[in-house]
């Protein structure tokens, strides 16, 4: 089944065209990694599928749900971990997840034992009971982290989930997504590290202008390429093809 459908969408902020003309459909139980240079349009695309943007015209859905004009259904649906979001500075993690559990219709038992066993999982015991203000940006990281994943969506976005992490944490959160690809959920991944999309996913979409110029399976690559160099050439020849005339 399809988890995320995308087509002919286009959006501009004023005469800046942000999505250009993209259409891209994702399975259920994919692992899709967004990648793209600076300006390519992910982060307006990411917005428009969690309904916190309109598009100008062209069709979405998430699990069947448009997010124009669903929102509420699909972030029902979804998790979400924005880039460089924190949890609230007035709340510790325990009140947080307390707070999404509530949010997200959950059992006080099933909050509290999702609370102890993501914090054991990621290493903030220690710290469940401290502000967030008072976490360092890594602790906070974290519990963004277990927000997202916390009501066990069968959709997630995720945007730089390793930002900020050490190795060890990246290690384990790298593990997790992979047992939760495993276990039939669809991951929507946006990032810049091309090594991390090319370990992750399943598949890999290349946006450039507002437009996906590529659609990649990193696993059947040639041995002697690289999605780095997958990257880097369809965005060399993408630009190259827009410096030529028109009529060439
Ligand atoms: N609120 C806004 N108002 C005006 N222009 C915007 C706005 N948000 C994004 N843009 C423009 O739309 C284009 C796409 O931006 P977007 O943030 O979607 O790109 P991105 O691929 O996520 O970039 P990055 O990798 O730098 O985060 C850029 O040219 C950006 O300047």
């Amino acid at each position: 089944m399809t988890a995320i459908e995308i087509e002919s969408l286009r959006k501009s902020y004023g005469d800046m065209t942000a999505i250009a003309n993209l259409s891209l459909s994702v399975d259920e139980g994919e692992f899709f990694g967004l990648l793209g240079p600076n300006g390519a349009g992910k982060t307006t695309t990411m917005e428009i599928l969690t309904g916190q943007l309109s598009p100008d015209s062209g069709q979405t859905a998430v699990l069947g749900a448009d997010p124009a004009t669903q929102p509420t259904s699909v972030r029902e649906r979804a998790g979400i971990l924005p880039e460089k979001e924190s949890p609230p500075s007035f709340m510790t993690p325990r009140e947080y997840f307390d707070f999404v559990g509530a949010i997200r219709d959950m059992p006080g038992d099933v909050v509290a034992a999702r609370t102890a066993s993501w914090a054991d999982r990621l290493g903030f015991t220690a710290k469940l009971d401290t502000l967030s203000s008072d976490l360092s940006r890594g602790q906070q990281q974290k519990v963004m982290i277990a927000g997202a994943f916390f009501h066990e969506p069968a959709v997630v976005f995720i945007d730089e989930p390793l930002a900020n992490l050490d190795p060890i944490v990246q290690e384990r959160v790298k593990r997790f997504l992979r047992s939760y690809r495993d276990a039939g959920n669809t991951i929507i991944l946006t990032t810049h590290d091309v090594d991390v999309a090319a370990e992750l996913c399943s598949r890999v979409g290349i946006m450039y202008g507002g437009n996906l110029v590529a659609d990649v399976r990193p696993a059947e690559l040639d041995a002697d390429v690289t999605l780095l160099d997958v990257f880097l050439d369809t965005v060399d020849a993408t630009v190259d093809r827009e410096k030529q005339p028109a009529d060439t």
